[in-house]
């Protein structure tokens, strides 16, 4: 297979006697291995890589920089139907029907493992080596699959089918004028025979020998032939013409549709901004915009990436969540039209990997709008990474392993192509905002919204005065209730924000205190009405709610607290005429229903958005003038120490939604801690008076930036097995790194998913050496790893954390 084989194309290997995994081939070289037996590859995958030599680079600084395998970010970074495994279920493609004209000929054994594929319709990898008796029966499958013949079975993502369209093209080829001689004798005596075999010919490119051969689409042909299905028939009967299906790639479908940028004008001041980031892209290579909500940043970014496309460059835009690659799409597609692709999880895997092929196909100037995965896809000539919402938590992959930060990997990804880096935000995070002010970033402000708008009127609700005053129907004061009146009677719209999802967070029986609590989780469930559950935020799990409590069996079970879809229940019952809509995680399982919900509140269909964080980014509705925070007292009381700059970013964001055209939006926020600092900030929308209290703090307190944080997690699923390693461990990480130490301690959910949880925090002073450091974490754990307690629990690290 030496001549085969390449760095970056994709190998199978076998472990153990029935599992083969797909690898990526990383060097070449002839130094043979110590320390372990060397596996031979089965088969060789690709005849040309289908992964890019920066993508390699990428995949190391993370596994280096986050503390994990490399193995680990290659599986997050390439989408499973690249990644042939024993375990994946494949079936037939239903599009496929045997064609003896066919190009791709079927062997014997390939023909076998369809046939098997057509019975059985659903089948492991492993199960067809068992049932085919054949040892390379997982090269036989990629083959197939190349073909489109076999695609990887996923149940549980809606499918893609990519489209197939239907071309026809002459029997022979361009060479033989004979024949085509013969073909015009043919069609002497049907006009509308030889009049399409000429637009044939002309479309085709056929005329012009040394230009490009091309198929030509029936559909096309008919229009500009004028003829009809039954001339092209007789032409295929007569064995002038043949018919080709091919599956195009969704997006190369558009092919011919032609250009259009439509850039709006830019207002002065975002010219003016526009100008300075350019300018300042010859300084420094990292710019960040900060906007106040409303400011229109996205109308910059466009107008930036128009620029790069023009230059021929590739674009990576990068949003925080599904819910603005939803609207933002749209907006985008406008002005950039074929040029524009859009990649998140919430896609099939078979359109990932369209896209994928599209990137890795060449070097056109392409914009990917996409959520944190995007930055692993194969980009050949990036030249500008824009991470929109930077300040962003979601941009963290908490759970599993890489646990990377999609900003910081971008920055770095930027910098390994030679691009520039854009980051935007109304709220920057406190390490941004702190490099963007000493030099580290350029810094571009814009302090005003777009067209005169101005920013919203912030009231805040004690509600402990509301109650006592008896001005509280639930969970609705009567000034929330007023504004909601005064914006529907205005026929605007309204957005509730509640940072918490089900029906009820709190089930306690009210004769015993009895309380449901999770099976693996140290957690209490939730009630979800609408399927009578109790849930588990943590694992999923769930169980009915029991009707007598199953402690004293009394009828005292009683639900307490607001999730959104109580809070949905109870704003349409307070105004029964409006429209009410609710945007979580539970209403927003596929794809479809994000887009359904966003398109439904932009076309004014629906009058009250209730929603999580969901509802809080970046969302631009022209008709919301009211945003309502029924109980911002969780946001505000976190043990941890972003909670001031979560809670900013949150409150901030969401009332940032309210009144960004003509007509002043008002914020209403419930809190029964009126005067917390965060509230006041907000209040008047002083990101500067903010941002320097708390990085005083960080000072204070040693928090980033001014320390790196590691924090590192010990798992098992006996309590005192965990204890005991936790607390080896950070014997010896006190050995080496003294009162940089913190911990052990149990995390505020203590046990999840059947494990017990600990966690150790390390803080290393800014500028450090992280190398080093993680260079003596390793070896403590290597030291440690003979240690029974340690090698039955799980470490890993969280590197930034946020
Ligand atoms: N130059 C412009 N021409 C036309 N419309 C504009 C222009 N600039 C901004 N707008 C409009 O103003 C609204 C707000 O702009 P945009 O959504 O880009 O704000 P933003 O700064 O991204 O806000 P946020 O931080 O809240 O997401 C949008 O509807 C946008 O279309
Ligand atoms: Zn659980």
């Amino acid at each position: 297979m030496a001549d085969g084989v390449q760095v970056g194309s994709r190998v199978l290997v076998q472990f153990g006697k029935k599992k083969f995994y797909t690898a990526i081939v990383e060097c070449l070289h002839s130094q043979k291995p110590e320390g372990y037996d060397v596996k031979p590859l089965m088969a060789v995958l690709d005849s040309s890589p289908v992964v890019r030599y920066p993508q390699l680079k990428l995949w190391h600084w993370i596994a280096d920089y986050y503390l994990c395998a490399p193995g680990e970010v290659y599986k997050a970074a390439v989408p499973t139907g690249l990644k042939p495994e024993s375990e994946t279920y494949l079936s037939l493609n239903p599009d496929y029907e045997p064609d003896e004209r066919n190009p791709f000929k079927i062997t014997e054994r390939q023909a076998i493992v369809i046939q098997f594929l057509q019975e059985k319709k659903r089948m492991r990898l492993s199960e067809l080596e068992t049932e085919t008796k054949f040892r390379n029966v997982a090269a036989i499958v990629n083959t197939l699959m190349d073909a489109g013949i076999v695609e990887i079975d996923e149940k549980v993502v809606e499918r893609y089918r990519p489209k197939k369209t239907t071309y026809m093209r002459l029997t022979f080829p361009r060479g033989d004028s004979d024949r085509l001689h013969e073909a015009f004798e043919q069609v002497k005596r049907s006009r509308m025979q030889e009049t399409t075999l000429i637009a044939y010919l002309d479309m085709s490119g056929w005329m012009s020998p040394n230009g490009e051969l091309r198929d030509v689409e029936r559909d096309k042909l008919l229009a500009l032939s004028g003829t009809s299905p039954a001339v092209l028939r007789a032409l295929v009967e007569k064995g002038i013409m043949e018919t080709v299906k091919k599956s195009i790639n969704r997006f190369t479908a558009a092919d011919d549709t032609e250009e259009k940028i439509n850039l709006s004008p830019l207002s002065a001041a975002q010219s003016a901004a526009l100008n300075q980031i350019t300018d300042g892209f010859r300084q420094q290579p990292v710019q960040l915009l900060h906007g106040v909500t409303g400011s229109g940043k996205t109308e910059v970014y466009t107008h930036l990436i128009a620029r790069a496309l023009a230059q021929g460059d590739q674009v990576l835009f990068l949003v925080p969540e599904i819910s603005l690659t939803t609207q933002l799409s749209d907006r985008l597609r406008k002005v950039f039209g074929r040029r524009l692709l859009v990649y998140h999880s919430k896609f099939s895997d078979s359109e990932r990997v369209d896209i994928w092929r599209r990137l890795l196909s060449g070097n056109e100037p392409l914009v990917v709008l996409g959520v944190r995965s995007s930055v692993f896809l194969p980009f050949a000539r990036l030249g500008l990474v824009i991470v929109d919402e930077e300040h962003e938590s979601s941009f963290k992959q908490y759970d599993p392993a890489p646990r990377y930060n999609a900003r910081d990997a971008a920055l770095v990804l930027a910098s390994m192509h030679g691009a520039k880096s854009l980051l935007g935000s109304a709220t920057p995070s406190i390490e941004t905002y702190y490099k963007a002010t000493s030099g580290k970033y350029g810094l571009v402000t814009l302090s005003e919204r777009f067209d005169g708008a101005t920013l919203p009127d912030v009231e805040i609700i004690d509600m402990k005065e509301m109650r006592k005053k008896k001005e509280v129907k639930g969970i609705i004061s009567s000034p929330l209730r007023r504004r909601i009146l005064d914006t529907l009677t205005d026929k605007k719209q309204a957005i509730m924000f509640q940072n918490r999802r089900g029906f009820a967070p709190v089930v306690v029986c009210e004769q015993c205190g009895w309380s449901p609590k999770c099976h693996n989780c140290d957690v209490s469930l939730v009630y979800h009405k609408n399927q009578g559950l109790l849930r588990c935020h943590y694992c999923g799990f769930t169980q009915m709610l029991p009707k007598l409590c199953p402690a004293c069996g009394l009828n005292g079970v009683r639900t307490f607290g607001y999730g959104t879809e109580r809070i949905a229940e109870e704003i349409q019952a307070a105004f029964p005429d409006s429209r009410v809509t609710r945007m979580d995680l539970d209403t927003t399982r596929n794809k479809e229903a994000y887009q359904e919900i966003i398109e439904e509140f932009s076309r004014h269909d629906s009058d009250i958005l209730v929603g999580t964080q969901m509802v809080t980014k970046g969302l631009d509705f022209g008709d919301v003038t009211t945003v309502g925070v029924l109980n911002a007292d969780t946001l505000l009381n976190f043990p941890d120490f972003r909670s001031n700059e979560r809670a900013y970013n949150m409150l901030e964001q969401v009332a940032g939604r309210a009144g960004r055209r003509k007509q002043r939006g008002s914020v209403v926020i419930q809190t029964v801690n009126p005067d917390h600092e965060v509230l006041q900030y907000v209040k008047s929308h002083d990101y500067a008076t903010y941002y320097h209290r708390e990085l005083e703090d960080r000072r204070k307190y040693l928090y980033p930036p001014f320390t790196k944080v590691i924090n590192i997690y010990i798992k098992n699923k006996d309590a005192a097995g965990c204890d005991r390693a936790a607390i080896k461990l950070a014997k010896s990480m006190i050995g080496v790194f003294g009162s940089r130490v913190l911990g052990p301690e149990k995390p505020f959910v203590s046990r999840v998913a059947t494990y017990y949880v600990q966690s150790i925090m390390l803080k290393i002073e800014a500028g450090a050496s992280m190398k080093k450091v993680k260079d003596l974490l390793r070896q403590i754990t290597a030291v440690l790893s003979s240690d029974p307690d340690i090698r039955t629990s799980q470490l890993h690290y969280d590197v930034d954390p946020v």
